[in-house]
């Protein structure tokens, strides 16, 4: 169905494809040949009139995404590269400069928010092991009893869930599609109400995606190694154990299936393609709905800290840069392009910083000098 929203202007076309054109080395067409008005499918732009340029485009789409997913999953760290040098310069170690950072909280409620994969467990092959260790559990614990603290996750809730276990924290799933808050309450603000938050802005898509996940089962099963994981709110479409040679012709299966599904749209991940309803929701909002629900909506005495690996975590980034509030702090070992400020390593720093946290907010104990 073609609506108002997914026609766009002629003049919109012209340079789409003057820059379709040029990516694929080709002439743009002359727009006496462009049909006044074009749909908008699936994200991929409907050029009935020509369809080599439409091919041209759909292939350069399916580029774009593999090109982006594997920026998204460096297969190893360069090393330190003048690059990598000039930009810690400006996203400095958050275990260096932990000393600023407590120094920015004194006297604010720090709301910590944590994205789960390559966050709080080491990125795996089967999506099904992500499993976060003991430390990281126990460290959560005590994060969670000075702080309010969220896992925010492209993941399913219940999965997320099964992982992390534990009922102090509150669960933004399916990139903040499915919110649920703590059925054990610890946070200062909230006492002892032990009332759940629950947000699902998504939920007439809920028979969409249902239906979306058993096509991709079905027309990716052929693919050696591919997946797909059902995030109820959105799906992934695993490429991690899939050969290179064969990410091309996975992806465009992935594209021919949402072909028809104009309400969906796609984003990339680690080694991941991501399907989601088109719906403006994403972790910024989620981060920005949880503050709010904490009510802290309008106070200057909150310091959000966000911890993420992936592309997706940057619109929290870019919300508490907008927000001037808080700090993000991106886990990767490269050099990436990020709105956070700060830089962890990998999970195991990630455990650190938190613990540091504990530690700063924990009271010293006075040991009693015995006469
Ligand atoms: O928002 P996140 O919590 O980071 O979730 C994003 C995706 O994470 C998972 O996939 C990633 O981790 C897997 C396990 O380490 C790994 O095998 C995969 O290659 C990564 O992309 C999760 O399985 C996906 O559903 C999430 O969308």
């Amino acid at each position: 169905m073609m609506t108002n929203q997914n026609v766009v202007t002629h003049e919109v076309i012209n340079t789409l494809i003057a820059v379709a054109a040029s990516i694929s080395n080709s002439t743009a067409l002359p727009s006496a040949t462009v049909p006044e008005s074009m749909a908008v499918l699936g994200g991929f732009w409907g050029l009935p009139h020509n369809k080599n340029l439409v091919k041209r485009l759909e292939g350069a789409k399916v580029s774009a995404w593999i090109d982006s997913m594997r920026a998204s999953s460096p297969t190893r760290a360069k090393s330190e590269s003048q690059e990598k040098r000039s930009w810690i310069l400006y996203h400095p170690s958050a275990l260096n400069t932990f000393e600023q950072i407590v120094c920015s909280a004194k006297g604010k409620q720090v709301v910590v928010f944590l994205d789960y994969d390559g966050t709080l467990s080491p990125i795996v092959a089967d999506p099904d092991k992500a499993f976060m260790t003991r430390k990281m559990r126990a460290t959560l614990k005590g994060i969670a009893r000075h702080f309010p603290t969220a896992i925010v996750t492209g993941r399913c809730r219940d999965k997320v869930y099964n992982f992390v276990k534990l009922a102090e924290l509150y669960y933004a799933g399916s990139h903040g599609m499915d919110i649920k808050g703590p059925t054990k309450s610890q946070s200062p603000k909230q006492g002892n109400n032990n009332k759940a938050v629950l947000f699902q802005p998504a939920s007439q898509f809920l028979p969409m995606i249902d239906e979306v996940y058993k096509i991709l089962l079905e027309k990716t099963k052929t693919v050696p190694g591919a997946n797909v994981e059902n995030n109820k709110f959105c799906l992934s479409v695993h490429f991690r154990c899939v050969d290179e040679k064969s990410w091309a012709a996975l992806a465009e299966k992935v594209r021919l299936v949402l072909n028809d599904y104009p309400q969906l749209r796609l984003t990339q991940g680690r080694k991941v393609l991501e399907i989601r309803p088109t719906i403006k929701w994403d972790k910024g909002k989620a981060l920005e709905f949880l503050l709010e629900s904490l009510g802290y909506e309008n106070s200057n005495d909150v310091f959000p800290i966000y911890i993420g690996d992936d592309r997706t975590d940057e619109d929290a980034f870019k919300v508490l840069r907008s927000r001037g509030q808080g700090i993000g702090i991106l886990v990767s070992r490269v050099a990436k392009e990020t709105d956070a400020s700060y830089t962890l390593q990998d999970p195991s720093e990630v455990e650190q910083f938190l613990r540091r946290l504990v530690e700063w907010k924990r009271p010293s104990t006075v040991t009693p000098t015995s006469v």
